[in-house]
C-alpha cells in the first residue's frame, strides 16, 4: 500500500537497560499483517496527515504528530506485565491530498486490528482521523451485529460538526458520522463557547449531542462529570474515545493546530479516562491534532505520550 509506512527502529530511542526498563526496549515493530490475535496487545498506528487541517484553513504541521509522540513515549518507563504487548504498526500517510482515500485506508487498518482482538491507539494527525477510525470500529462490530451501538466520547474544545458539503476536513468528522448513523451517540467534553459558533451549537442540539462546556469540565465537578459519563456509557455497548489535544489549555498543549488558552487541564481528563476504561466498554482510542511545528520544549508531545502511557498501564476489565 503506497499510503502506508512500516514502523521504524530509528523512531524508538532512549536510555538503555538490560531489563526492558524503557518503552523503546519493550515495543515490538510489526506491520499489521504480522500482528497475531491477542487480547492484551496495544497497537500504535500513526495517522501522519494534516490534509484535513489544511482544508479547514488551519495551521498545518500535524502530519509530524505521530513521530514526536512516539519519540516521547520511547523514553518513558515500562511498567507493563510480561504478557502485555506494545506494538508499533507504522503510519498511514497522505502524500497527494486524497483525504477521502486515506480515511478509507485507515478504516480498513483499524478493522484489521480489531479483528485481531487488539486495542488500537491511533496517533494523529488532524481530527479527520475520527471519521476513518469510527468506520473501522463500525465495520468490525457489524460482523456480529448489523446495528452496533457505539458511543463516541470526544475530549475537545470543538464539536467538529461542520457540514461536509465542500468535502471532509478536520472540522467535519462528527457531522459525517451523525449523517450516516442513526442513532448517533456523541458526548463532547470541554466545549468552548468562544470556539464554536451558533450554527455548531444548533447542529449539536439537532443531533442530540451531549456536551459539557469547558467551564464545567473541571476537577471541582468530577463527581457530576463521572455521573454524566456513566449515564452516557449506559446507553451504548462500545465506547470510542478521541482526544483532541487542542481541548487542553495551551499552557499544557501549545503544539496544536488551533490552540486554546482557556482550555481544560489534564487532571480532569485522567479522571474521566479512568471511569471510561473501568467500564470495560472502551474499544479503541486516538489522540489527534498533535502539531510539532508549534510545540514548546516537546510539552504537547510529552502530554500526548503520557496519555498513551496512562492508557496502556491501566487495567482493562
Ligand atoms: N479540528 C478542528 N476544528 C476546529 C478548528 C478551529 C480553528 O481553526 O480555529 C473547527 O473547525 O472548529
Ligand atoms: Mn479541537
Ligand atoms: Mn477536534
Amino acid at each position: 500500500m503506497q499510503d502506508y509506512i512500516p514502523p521504524k527502529k530509528e523512531h524508538w530511542h532512549g536510555r538503555t537497560s538490560d531489563a526492558e526498563l524503557y518503552l523503546h526496549e519493550k515495543v515490538e515493530l510489526k506491520t499489521i499483517s504480522k500482528i497475531e490475535k491477542s487480547k492484551s496487545t496495544f497497537v500504535l498506528l500513526g495517522y501522519a496527515c494534516d490534509e484535513g487541517v489544511k482544508r479547514n484553513q488551519g495551521r498545518i504541521g500535524a502530519k509530524g504528530g505521530p513521530l514526536v509522540i512516539r519519540q516521547a513515549l520511547a523514553k518513558m518507563p515500562n511498567h507493563l506485565e510480561k504478557n502485555v504487548s506494545l506494538i508499533d504498526a507504522g503510519d498511514i500517510i497522505c502524500p497527494n491530498g486524497d483525504l477521502e482515500k486515506i480515511q478509507g485506508a485507515l478504516a480498513h487498518l483499524v478493522y484489521e486490528l480489531l479483528q485481531k482482538n487488539t486495542i488500537p491507539i491511533l496517533l494523529g494527525g488532524g481530527h479527520d482521523i475520527a471519521y476513518g477510525h469510527f468506520n473501522g470500529i463500525k465495520k468490525h462490530l457489524m460482523e456480529a451485529n448489523k446495528r452496533p451501538s457505539i458511543g463516541i466520547i470526544n475530549f475537545d474544545a470543538h464539536f467538529d460538526l461542520r457540514t461536509d458539503d465542500q468535502g471532509p476536513t478536520s472540522g467535519t468528522p462528527f457531522f459525517q458520522i451523525a449523517n450516516e448513523n442513526e442513532p448517533f451517540h456523541y458526548l463532547c467534553l470541554g466545549i468552548r463557547s468562544d470556539a464554536n459558533d451558533k450554527k455548531l451549537f444548533q447542529t449539536a442540539q439537532e443531533s442530540d449531542v451531549t456536551y459539557v462546556e469547558k467551564n464545567t469540565f473541571r476537577i471541582q465537578f468530577t463527581k457530576e462529570i463521572n455521573t454524566w459519563i456513566r449515564a452516557f456509557m449506559e446507553k451504548v455497548n462500545h465506547v470510542y474515545v478521541t482526544i483532541d489535544l487542542d481541548g487542553f489549555s495551551s499552557a499544557y498543549a501549545p503544539g496544536v493546530s488551533a490552540p486554546s488558552p482557556l482550555g481544560f487541564s489534564p487532571d480532569i481528563v485522567l479522571e474521566s479516562l479512568e471511569i471510561i476504561i473501568a467500564s470495560g466498554k472502551l474499544i479503541s482510542l486516538d489522540i489527534a491534532e498533535m502539531n510539532p511545528k508549534f510545540d514548546i520544549d516537546n510539552q504537547t508531545a510529552k502530554l500526548a505520550a503520557s496519555l498513551v502511557h496512562t492508557v496502556i498501564h491501566s487495567e482493562f476489565p
